[in-house]
């Protein structure tokens, strides 16, 4: 079966990428990305292609090659429902902040909404793709809609999570270590298997496409979440003890990384994971775990988020008794906001939390981030709903300007590890800033005897 017209439902971070990929690499396939949102198909539709709503790098080429060539922004949701064979579903499912499983449970009502949608218009057959992350056994309630409410058309669903990570997702899309499909054991499944694995093969070898049942591929993509965050708190909770020790958690990372059993990636200590996903996640796990009684189990896995919790916190308390028990009326300048670099998302951003705490202390905190607008900062705080607004935006500013933020300042705290902050001339900063002058470097992105060297009391997590 040759799929010839593709429907992605959500123009987000995992619905734009992914789709000017299949683009890229499949000339023949027409493919249109809708959504809900007028303004978010206005910036991808956008000419000037710095403005597109997700910085990813290698993206705006991309767009630029297949943009109204094969690949189409738009919010005619019905329309590319009705002319696809394929649609992909990568819509937005947080966490829940209402009802049963509040604070943990995934809320699917966008999922709902999309089969909703899908059963009203189509008219013909249809493989309905689940990209976005969902609760093991997702599919049947999706197929119970379908199946339901459709007009009587055949629908076959399959699982086909995504595993690109942001900052790297074009090269990580291009490069998949695996594509992962799930799909019903039967011929027509078999079918949809073999018509999505047809595409992937444009770009990837047969043999990093993964045929599963539907159930083992929406655990799996929970799963990997899981592992890859439970490394990050693992080196994490070394990195405490680290500092009490004089031992150097790079180097303990370097260590025990070595052992091709436990493997060297993902072992960065960091002031914490952030990101829509690893949270969202594991929290979502745990749930599944409690809704099937398997209490040890979902205990194991909340364990990750208490630490990474923890070394949120315990970042912002050092900064706070490093600088002689108090911060209040200092001005404290981050350098990053975004979660990691080379991404201009926020969600769960590890900087989000230090500041509210640090705010908490009547810091005086001063943001720069190449690629977060004063807006986004804004609304992440008040999001967390623990100040007003106007409090938010009396303590704390955002500015576009790196060198002079640090004049006068007490402190900085590096928070995201972009490139540019390791390029700075770190001697020019500390000549503006007030003595003694304090670097936290939440990422471990600067030398230490450097930094020393021209003056600073320096703080870099997981060393003494
Ligand atoms: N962000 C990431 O790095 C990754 C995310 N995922 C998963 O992919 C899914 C999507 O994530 P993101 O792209 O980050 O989310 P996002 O929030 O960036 O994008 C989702 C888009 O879906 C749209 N939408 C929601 N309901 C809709 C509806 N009923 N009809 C039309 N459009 C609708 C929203 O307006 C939004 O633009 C989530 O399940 C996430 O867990 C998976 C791998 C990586
Ligand atoms: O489901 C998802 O959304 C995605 O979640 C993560 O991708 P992402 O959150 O975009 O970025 P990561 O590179 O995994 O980083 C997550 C967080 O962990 C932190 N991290 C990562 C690695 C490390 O060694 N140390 C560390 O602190 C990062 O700084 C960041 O805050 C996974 O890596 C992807 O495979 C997955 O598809």
């Amino acid at each position: 079966m040759k799929i010839t017209k593709i429907c992605c439902i959500g123009a987000g971070y995992v619905g734009g990428p992914t789709m000017s990929v299949i683009a890229s690499q499949c000339p023949e396939i027409q493919v249109t990305v809708v959504d809900l949102s007028k303004e978010r198909i206005d910036l991808w539709n956008h000419s000037d292609l710095d403005k597109l709503p997700v910085y990813e790098p290698g993206l705006k080429e991309l767009v630029e090659k297949t943009r109204g060539k094969n690949l189409f922004f738009s919010t005619e949701i019905d329309k590319a429902i009705d002319e696809a064979e394929m649609i992909f579903i990568s819509v937005n499912t947080p966490t829940k902040t209402y009802g049963k499983g509040k604070g943990q449970a995934a809320d699917l009502k966008n999922i709902e909404l999309c089969a909703r949608n899908i059963a009203k218009v189509a008219k013909t057959n249809k493989i309905v793709v689940e990209k976005s992350t969902l609760p093991v056994r997702t599919a049947s309630a999706i197929k119970s809609i379908l199946d339901n409410t459709g007009n009587g058309v055949d629908f076959e669903i399959l699982s086909n999570p995504e595993f690109l990570a942001e900052g790297t997702a074009i090269d990580d899309l291009l490069n998949a270590d695996r594509v992962l499909i799930g799909g019903a054991e039967t011929e027509k499944g078999q079918t949809a298997k073999d018509a999505l694995a047809g595409i992937y093969q444009h770009w990837l070898p047969k043999d990093r496409i993964l045929q599963t049942n539907v159930w083992s591929s929406e655990l799996s993509k929970l799963v990997a979440n899981a592992f890859l965050a439970q490394r990050v708190s693992s080196i994490n909770s070394i990195s405490a003890l680290c500092e009490k020790t004089d031992a150097n958690v790079a180097e303990v990372s370097r260590a025990i990384g070595y052992d091709s059993r436990i493997g060297a990636k993902f072992l960065n200590s960091s002031v914490g994971f952030g990101g829509s996903c690893f949270q969202k996640d594991i929290l979502n796990l745990v749930y599944i775990a409690q809704s099937y009684g398997l209490q040890e189990v979902a205990d194991y896995w909340e364990q990750v988020i208490i630490m990474n919790d923890y070394q949120k916190r315990r970042f912002a308390e050092n900064i706070v008794t490093t600088l002689y028990n108090t911060v209040s009326g200092k001005k404290i300048v981050f350098y990053g906001w975004a979660f990691k670099k080379d991404t201009n998302d926020t969600r769960e951003s590890a900087a989000i939390y230090v500041a509210d705490a640090l705010l908490d202390e009547k810091a005086e905190i001063v943001i720069y981030d190449p690629k977060v607008p004063e807006s986004q900062v804004y609304e992440d705080l008040d999001y967390l709903g623990t100040r007003s607004p106007e409090e938010n935006r009396r303590l704390l500013k955002v500015v576009n300007d790196p060198l002079k933020a640090s004049e006068e300042a007490h402190a900085i705290a590096i928070l995201t590890e972009w490139d540019e902050f390791k390029n700075y001339d770190w001697k020019i900063i500390y000549d503006k800033m007030l003595k003694p002058a304090f670097v936290f470097d939440g990422r471990r992105l600067l030398e230490k005897d450097t930094m020393q060297e021209i003056g600073f009391e320096y703080y870099k997590i997981g060393q003494s």
